[in-house]
């Protein structure tokens, strides 16, 4: 058997189009390919529906086929990019996923806390490292996001993107990008209202986005941080905390 037929991957979600909504890619019409299972339990997290185990009864292991079966049907076939998110997608094997789309013309962003490390991370188009700050309750191990680069290789574009809710978060993001000067960085504020994992409508405090978005505009033009992007989760300004947009 190939390695693709053998392949199982274990699927919360797959949306699309839309438009990413967070970094690099913002704006561009991508399908979400959103993997069940994580190994953070970050304390704000917005996508706990693919994240607690509660939920695993949502979760289904399916095989590349049937992948990308989907992605074809909400793409109508027209090559696009895919995000590829979670949950920590690092935990599945998506490389028989990436090989498949790549022979239809088809790209690939994956979103990672940089927790884990995987051989496959050189075969795609675009890879998002996103190590969480303080106010998630998560710790960085800094030798995993540069196992994560050295996998990477020459492979994908590279950026950070850190989520700031605070002094601190903003300290542990500048402190990031000193570690790591030769990529680029991505700052988006903390919605602090994620939504419960059933709600597909949940409304967000608008207003404290905008405010926190405009002290991190401040933060980086006041700190001469000027290499520094601060963008906000334009999906969340669009639909609120919708899910499946
Ligand atoms: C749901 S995560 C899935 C991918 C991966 N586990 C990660 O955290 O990078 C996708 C992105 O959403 C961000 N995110 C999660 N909850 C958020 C919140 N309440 N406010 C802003 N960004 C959030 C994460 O930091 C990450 O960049
Ligand atoms: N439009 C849109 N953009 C996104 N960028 C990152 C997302 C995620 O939840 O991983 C996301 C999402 O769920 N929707
Ligand atoms: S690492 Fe990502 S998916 Fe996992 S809990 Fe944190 S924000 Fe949520
Ligand atoms: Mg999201």
């Amino acid at each position: 058997m190939s390695e693709a037929r053998e392949t199982t991957i274990r699927v919360s979600e797959i949306f699309g189009p839309t438009i990413q909504g967070e970094g690099v890619l913002i704006g561009l019409p991508t399908v979400f390919v959103r993997t069940g299972g994580c190994d953070y339990r970050c304390s704000w997290c917005d996508t706990l529906h693919a994240v607690d185990s509660e939920y695993r009864d949502q979760w289904q292991p399916m095989s590349v086929d049937e992948i990308w079966q989907e992605v074809i049907r909400l793409s109508g076939g027209k090559p696009l990019m895919v995000s590829l998110s979670g949950g920590n997608p690092a935990i599945q094997p998506l490389g028989p996923l990436i090989a498949r789309g790549h022979d239809q013309g088809y790209r690939f962003a994956l979103e990672t806390q940089a927790s884990i490390a995987k051989a496959w991370f050189a075969d795609l188009d675009v890879l998002v490292l996103s190590p969480k700050p303080p106010s998630s309750g998560m710790a960085t191990d800094w030798d995993v996001l540069a196992d994560c680069l050295c996998s990477a290789a020459d492979g994908p574009q590279i950026a950070l993107r850190f989520v700031v809710f605070d002094d601190r978060d903003y300290a542990y993001a500048r402190d990031a990008a000193t570690r790591f000067p030769h990529l680029p960085v991505y700052l988006q504020p903390g919605n602090h209202t994620p939504p419960p994992p059933e709600a597909d409508d949940a409304t967000i405090d608008i207003d404290g986005i905008m405010d926190r978005m405009r002290w991190l505009v401040d933060k980086v033009t006041s700190d001469g941080w000027f290499e520094a992007r601060v963008l906000p989760q334009l999906h969340v300004l669009l639909w609120g905390n919708k899910r499946g947009v």
